[in-house]
């Protein structure tokens, strides 16, 4: 069995009354696809969020490649492979593909984003910004300014970013979000194209491109795993279909 490359154990995150995250436990191994899925409020923002280091969990804990990691502040966790895939709201959309992804990793190796004249001009970031371009399908668009990328092609660039810091496992948060079934299906060709190289934990409402992509799924009911499998597992597990994947069907 492949190693464990992420682990989380008995991690809980209260807002208030709320137990967003409420002793959850799962792992990550080296090489799979492990999408999280879970109805609405399930707390699958909130625990991307503790992963990657934007919220401090109230107790459990996170380790990565056997390092715990709970304490460790979101650009550590980044150095050490840990990436999160951006935001399309931190696309820069005056500047092209290539120096948001140039930016992008200058920004992860603890520089601000003040600097940007030296990142455009730093060519030891223009070829990983390229060869991450290249990656995501992107590299004819490379010198087109981001604002005139297709709503698919911005979520491609938030990818090539989160790819430039070369990450060992990289934190997908919706990446399907927004886009129609042509783009749905042109970002499953490209996940699956990273399937292998790149460790992924996928949050994804997409049901079929979970299925398409996931080699494991997690499901998140109130802050908790109900169930982990494969997808042929989740897919007959009778909690699941009750507690999400009938009401998605049926509704
Ligand atoms: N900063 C916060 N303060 C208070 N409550 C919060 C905060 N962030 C999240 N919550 C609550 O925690 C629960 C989990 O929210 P979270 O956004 O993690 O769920 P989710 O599974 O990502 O949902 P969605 O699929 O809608 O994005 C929800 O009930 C939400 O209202």
């Amino acid at each position: 069995m492949a190693e464990t490359m992420l682990k989380v154990d008995s991690l809980v995150k209260r807002f208030g009354g709320l137990v967003a995250t409420d002793s959850l436990s799962l792992d990550v191994r080296a090489g799979e696809v492990h999408a999280l899925i879970g109805p609405n409020g399930a707390g699958k923002t909130t625990l991307i969020a503790q992963l990657s280091g934007f919220l401090q969990p109230d107790s459990g804990r996170i380790t990565f490649d056997g390092r715990d990691i709970t304490l460790l502040p979101a650009a550590a966790r980044v150095r050490l492979g840990l990436s999160r895939s951006f935001q399309i709201t931190s696309v820069l959309r005056d500047f092209t593909a290539l120096d948001n992804v140039a930016l992008a990793e200058q920004a992860r190796q603890g520089h601000s984003f003040r600097f940007w004249r030296s990142a455009r001009a730093d060519r030891s970031l223009r070829a990983p910004g390229r060869a991450a371009l290249e990656e995501v399908g992107l590299a004819h668009r490379a010198d087109d300014p981001a604002a005139s990328l297709s709503h698919g092609e911005q979520r491609q660039l938030e990818v090539a970013m989160a790819m430039a810091c070369d990450p060992r496992l990289l934190l997908l948060d919706e990446p399907m979000a927004g886009m129609g079934p042509e783009e749905s299906a042109r970002m499953v060709d490209l996940l699956r194209r990273l399937r292998g190289r790149r460790t992924m934990l996928l949050i994804e409402h997409d049901m079929d491109a979970v299925f398409a992509l996931a080699d494991r799924i997690t499901v998140l009911v109130y802050g908790r795993a109900i169930a982990t499998g494969t997808p042929a597992e989740i897919r007959a597990n009778e909690a699941v279909r009750t507690a999400y994947l009938g009401e998605a069907e049926s509704g």
